[in-house]
């Protein structure tokens, strides 16, 4: 069915026509799946230019796409791993499953609140020890929480800025200070949001698209004052992804309306976000500083 358009010029019931595509099936096909996890052998890990190097620091790290992120990093050669989160309980099945698949690294998980700025330089302290270095951060601990901006009260926007924010600068100081201390440079990788480049629609969540937002410019700010160190700060920008996050009393028909607004017409599953991560830690993206890359299945262009 054409679709009828009344513009503001007046202009109206243009009719826009249904795209076709060069063998005469409608664009409005469903979009296809997510691809099939790509497997790397033990061999092709080591040398391929996507090979990733030396132990990773995760916030948030028994979230869903934490440990989605690990997994991706041990595929590819990781070769220590250290899971804070501030609740280090609820994922123990995840990391024994990582454990089991990967008996060459080691993989460790610590309770931290990334909020905490003595927990955490305690925590980087213990995992440099163990694992022998700190080579890359991902901080991916986050909160958000739907609230009419009349009825935000202070403490909530603080919590949200608090833990998506500043917690992701208190990670990567102390981490830094790490590397500087190594002498050899290293990853950080902030998780922002696409919250971060457009309002959400339909939900109103005022603080977590700020707190976003903050993780951009500080990445920035970090890029242009750590690279003499070697350290590259970059960032990720998920569009709305399939995890718990998302799921929920009240946001079924929220979730139907970000798949309907998104040109592949779903919402991104964990395994997606991950091959953007392995070029930021990767020797691929050595040169790769101060950018953010937008995984979202195209739902900014719109
Ligand atoms: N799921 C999405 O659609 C989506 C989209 C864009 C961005 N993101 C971002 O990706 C990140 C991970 O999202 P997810 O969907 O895996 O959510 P998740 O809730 O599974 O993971 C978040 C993790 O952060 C941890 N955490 C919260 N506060 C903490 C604190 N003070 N200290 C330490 N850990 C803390 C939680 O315990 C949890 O394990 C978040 O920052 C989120 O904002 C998610
Ligand atoms: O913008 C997408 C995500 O940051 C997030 O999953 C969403 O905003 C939660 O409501």
């Amino acid at each position: 069915m054409p679709t009828t358009l009344s513009d503001r010029n007046g202009l109206v019931n243009r009719q826009i026509p249904e795209m076709q595509l060069s063998d005469g099936s409608p664009s409005s096909l469903t979009a296809p799946p997510p691809p099939a996890p790509l497997h790397l052998t033990p061999e092709g890990r080591a040398q391929h230019r996507f090979a990733v190097q030396g132990n990773a620091i995760i916030t948030g790290g028994t979230g869903t796409l934490a440990l989605a992120g690990a997994r991706a990093l041990l595929e590819h050669g990781l070769t220590g791993l250290a899971l804070l989160d501030r609740d280090a309980e609820s994922a123990a099945d995840a990391v024994e499953g990582l454990a089991r698949d990967f008996p060459a690294a080691r993989i460790l998980v610590k309770q931290v609140d990334v909020t905490r700025a003595d927990e955490v330089a305690r925590a980087v302290g213990e995992v440099s020890g163990v694992l022998g270095s700190v080579d890359m951060l991902v901080c991916y601990a986050g909160v958000v929480g739907c609230v009419h901006a009349l009825d935000m009260k202070p403490e909530e926007w603080r919590r949200t800025m608090d833990i998506n924010a500043t917690g992701a600068f208190i990670c990567a100081q102390a981490v830094a200070r790490e590397m500087v201390g190594q002498g050899r440079g290293g990853s950080i990788v902030f998780i922002s949001s696409i919250s971060a480049h457009r309002v959400n629609y339909p939900q109103p969540q005022s603080a977590y698209n700020v707190s976003k937002a903050a993780l951009l410019h500080l990445k920035n700010c970090l890029a242009a004052e750590w690279a003499r160190y070697g350290i590259r700060v970059n960032s990720i920008s998920p569009g709305y992804m399939d995890t718990i996050l998302n799921e929920g009393a009240g946001l079924e028909s929220a979730r139907k309306i970000w798949a309907e607004r998104n040109p592949m017409g779903r919402m991104g599953v964990p395994a997606e976000l991950t091959g953007p991560l392995v070029l930021l830690c990767s020797r691929a993206g050595s040169f790769v500083n101060g950018a953010d890359l937008v995984v979202d299945g195209g739902a900014v262009v719109f």
